[in-house]
């Protein structure tokens, strides 16, 4: 819209501070310093990546003006070339030179130049500074490339910058200025000016680097050629050409020449004119010799300089080559420069198709080996970046819009390239296409093959390293994705009180005489050697039965998803109904036993008051006196962390009351402890010999044994103030200390407030928060991010875990 209409207007040079820039920009000043000398400093080890990073922007630039033209005619007919274009100048001198890398993409306007260049706006800024500053050096170079910050990397081998640039030609712009934007490494200014050379370009960029002393490396062709093979001969398909100059002997011209008249060899200069797909495009002529002459003597011979424009990335795209031609090196490379991870990918699966919709295509579809921190952060809001589109190798979308990819697969990299979808639909046809709706399915199929292979084959570091970046991912899938829950929960592992790494086929595998049911315990965030340890898996423990450990907010939920597996139910230990599934001997006993603690019984429940609802003898206690378990509709201790550290509200109405009191107190008949509550529950005298003081003690010591019941189970006691009065009383008794004894208290007052001292908060360290805004739950670092997800899923989804449906009915 601001297109020039005369030089005179745009006669100006433009000289702004960076920092003042982006104080304007609510960027922090120091914003600024602190990038330049990471760029320069900090990444120093890594300053090849410079090249890289131009060559990616090239490459977005010639992908931009493509992908416009499929709209607007009038920006690129298709009748000249898209490139790329390397060209060193070494100093007559032979100190120092420039090295100019070009596109004939989309170009940019001086307003462009001035923002996209001058500008550290980019939201990402503050976050690359912090994660680059805290993290490893390695790292680094993997951030810049992340966070936007490409252009920067030329500093890290160049004193000064010069960008030419001009926009296409349009009916609004028919004559667009050619610009330059020119900056120094050592300060934080920049200049924007019309270039004095007039428009050199016709359309495009070209970036001249005055390389520093020590970065004359980049001058050599050799050099230059191995830099965009290793980095960047996967990451365009537009073809990278290099100017390349060499010595060679050759006949003296100069003879032929004064002999028989012959023309002049041509010095090339400008890039290659053809975007043919040969290996080489050759500018130099040979010399025409005239006709019907005698031989001649062989010629003096006399050392020429050749040039040629070569091209770089003349090797059909990796996706469309013979899987079994390809080495691991090749795919490594392909992905680090193609997806811009510059850790090795963790697996990958190459494979081609017709989506049955007669669409034939090719894909590349990797594993990366970590996930992106952004993925746990915001699972919900997190969409997929990296399934790249192409029609016949060229790049078409990454939006899959309303057919992206399920949230748990949206981390997925993929090159996907169809040979027969029309190459200039609109975005919308193309969302509508049937080979398109196809594509989510293909590729969540190949995801599935993919850790099924892995989970299958022999290779333990790669499973090892599968588990611990998809795990979580995988139960995170089992719940989204109804469809696949199935296939993808049998790929998910857990710990038992056994064994690592169990699946449920491998615990049924494993499964005892008349066990009906699959054990598990869940408790967030504990330790796997805590659980093992818990009052609720003593006895199945002790009795060889195996038990799922469940650690993580998500485990619960996937069980509650999927209530049973091949039949068999799902029995969280910590709740009524668990089963050895042998018990049928032992029905006389436990009748005996029952008639024996019914006066503890009746005692128990009239002393728990509201903290439970229910007091039986327990099938599933070895050592422990007694435990809480919940009732079945009821939460387990698990479930209420998970609330309250997702400080989801729910629905708080009377069956969340219930399932919050739906305990149930066990107790164990062959404990000694509870042997004796019942020798002294029987012996309390009644009627008139009622010796009140008596009963006080034991109501006392009952209610700590409840309170010691809920905290061993994984509750916490309803009132701390009251349990711990009672602990003294009882030890005040037991040390012979008087009960109405008080403290001496001597309480130095403090001094008076100190004037003009202002204190900032303290930083709270808490995930949860109650509803009178104390912390509740502390949880390791690791699930933090995903405690409020998985909430998110447990009680808008489903609320199956808990017997409650989202409105809360049972
Ligand atoms: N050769 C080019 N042609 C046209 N525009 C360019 C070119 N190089 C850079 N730009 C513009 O400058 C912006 C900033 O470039 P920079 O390399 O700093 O970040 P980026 O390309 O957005 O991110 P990344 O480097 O991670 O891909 C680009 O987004 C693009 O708009």
């Amino acid at each position: 819209d601001d297109a020039p209409t005369s030089k005179v207007q745009y006669n100006y040079q433009v000289r702004v501070s960076l920092v003042n820039l982006n104080c304007e920009l609510n960027i922090p000043k120091s914003d600024v310093s602190r990038l330049r000398k990471i760029v320069i400093n900090s990444l120093y080890s890594h300053k090849e990546i410079f090249l890289r990073e131009l060559i990616s922007n090239a490459n977005d630039a010639l992908e931009k003006l493509r992908l416009t033209s499929l709209t607007d005619r009038s920006i690129w007919d298709g009748s000249d070339h898209l490139n790329i274009t390397i060209q060193a100048f070494k100093d007559e001198a032979g100190n120092g030179g420039r090295l100019v890398i070009a596109d004939t993409g989309i170009g940019m306007s001086p307003e462009e130049l001035t923002t996209n260049l001058g500008t550290l706006a980019k939201s990402g800024t503050s976050d690359f500074l912090s994660q680059a500053e805290g993290g490893d050096q390695t790292s680094t170079g993997n951030l810049i490339g992340a966070f936007g910050l490409g252009f920067y990397s030329s500093f890290l081998v160049a004193d000064r910058v010069e960008v030419a640039s001009v926009p296409p030609k349009t009916a609004r712009n028919p004559n667009p200025i050619q610009h330059v934007f020119s900056s120094s490494a050592d300060d934080s200014t920049f200049e924007v000016y019309p270039d004095p050379r007039g428009n050199t370009l016709g359309r495009g960029t070209e970036i001249t680097l005055f390389l520093k002393p020590d970065a004359q490396e980049y001058l050599d062709e050799t050099t230059l050629s191995a830099l965009v093979h290793k980095h960047s001969a996967f990451s365009s398909a537009f073809p990278i050409y290099l100017f390349e100059r060499w010595t060679e002997e050759v006949p003296d011209e100069s003879q032929i020449v004064s002999e028989h008249g012959v023309e002049k060899e041509i010095e090339p200069t400008s890039p290659p004119a053809s975007e043919s797909d040969d290996d080489e495009v050759i500018v130099e002529e040979v010399p025409k010799v005239a006709e019907n002459i005698p031989e001649p003597p062989p010629p003096n011979m006399v050392n020429v300089t050749k040039e040629q424009w070569s091209r770089l990335n003349s090797q059909p795209s990796l996706w469309a080559r013979d899987p079994k031609a390809i080495t691991t090196e090749e795919y490594n490379l392909f992905y680090t420069s193609f997806f811009k991870d510059f850790s090795k990918p963790l697996a990958w699966h190459h494979f081609a198709g017709d989506a049955g919709s007669g669409v034939a295509f090719k894909a590349l579809l990797f594993f990366p080996t970590k996930l992106g921190e952004d993925y746990w952060q915001k699972p919900l809001e997190y969409a997929s970046k990296d399934v790249k589109l192409m029609v016949k190798r060229v790049f078409i979308t990454s939006d899959l819009g309303e057919n992206a990819l399920p949230k748990w697969a949206s981390w997925v990299k993929v090159v996907i390239d169809a040979e027969d979808l029309p190459l200039n639909v609109s975005r919308e046809t193309l969302q509508s296409n049937k080979f398109m709706k196809q594509l989510k399915s293909i590729i969540v199929k190949r995801m599935i093959q993919l850790f099924s292979k892995i989970s299958e084959g022999d290779d333990k570091e790669t499973f090892d390293q599968m588990q611990e970046t998809f795990g979580s991912v995988l139960k995170l899938g089992a719940v989204e994705d109804t469809k696949n829950r199935v296939k993808l929960a049998s790929l998910a592992r857990f710990t038992t009180n056994q064994r690592n790494n169990t699946s449920f086929d491998q615990y049924l595998e494993n499964r005892k005489k008349g066990q009906n049911q699959i054990f598990y315990l869940a408790e967030m965030g504990k330790e796997v050697k805590e659980l093992a340890q818990s009052v609720f898996i003593e006895k199945l423990h002790a009795r060889g039965y195996e038990v799922l450990l469940l650690t993580e907010p998500l485990d619960e939920i996937l069980i509650g998803n999927l209530r049973e597996w091949k039949g068999v139910s799902f029995q969280d230990v910590a709740k009524a109904g668990l089963k050895f599934g042998d018990e049928g001997n032992e029905i006389e006993q436990q009748k005996e036993l029952e008639e024996k603690f019914k006066p503890l019984i009746e005692w128990l429940k009239n002393e728990s008051n509201d903290a439970v609802r229910d007091v039986i003898l327990s099938n599933r206690l070895v050592r422990s006196p007694c435990a809480i378990v919940a009732d079945q509709y009821g939460y387990t201790a698990n479930v209420q962390k998970m609330m309250s550290a997702s400080n989801a509200k729910g629905n708080r109405g009377v069956l969340h009351d219930y399932a919050m009191k739906a305990k149930i107190l066990e107790i164990n008949p062959h404990s000694p402890l509870i042997a004796g509550l019942l020798r002294r529950v029987q012996g309390l005298p009644i009627g008139e010999e009622k010796d009140l003081d008596a009963e006080e003690e034991l109501k006392e010591v009952t209610s700590i044994l409840i309170d010691g019941a809920l905290v061993r189970s994984g509750f916490g006691v309803p009132d701390n103030n009251k349990f711990f009065s009672r602990v003294d009383r009882v030890l005040r008794r037991s040390l012979g200390v008087s009960e109405s004894a008080t403290i001496e208290e001597t309480v130095k007052p403090a001094p008076p407030p100190e004037k003009d001292f202002t204190v900032e908060p303290p930083a709270l360290h808490f995930n949860g928060e109650s509803e009178n805004g104390k912390p509740e739950v502390i949880l390791p670092d690791s699930m933090k991010d995903k405690v409020g997800f998985f909430w998110f899923l447990f009680y808008s989804c489903s609320n199956e875990a808990t017997g409650f449906n989202r409105d809360g009915r049972g």
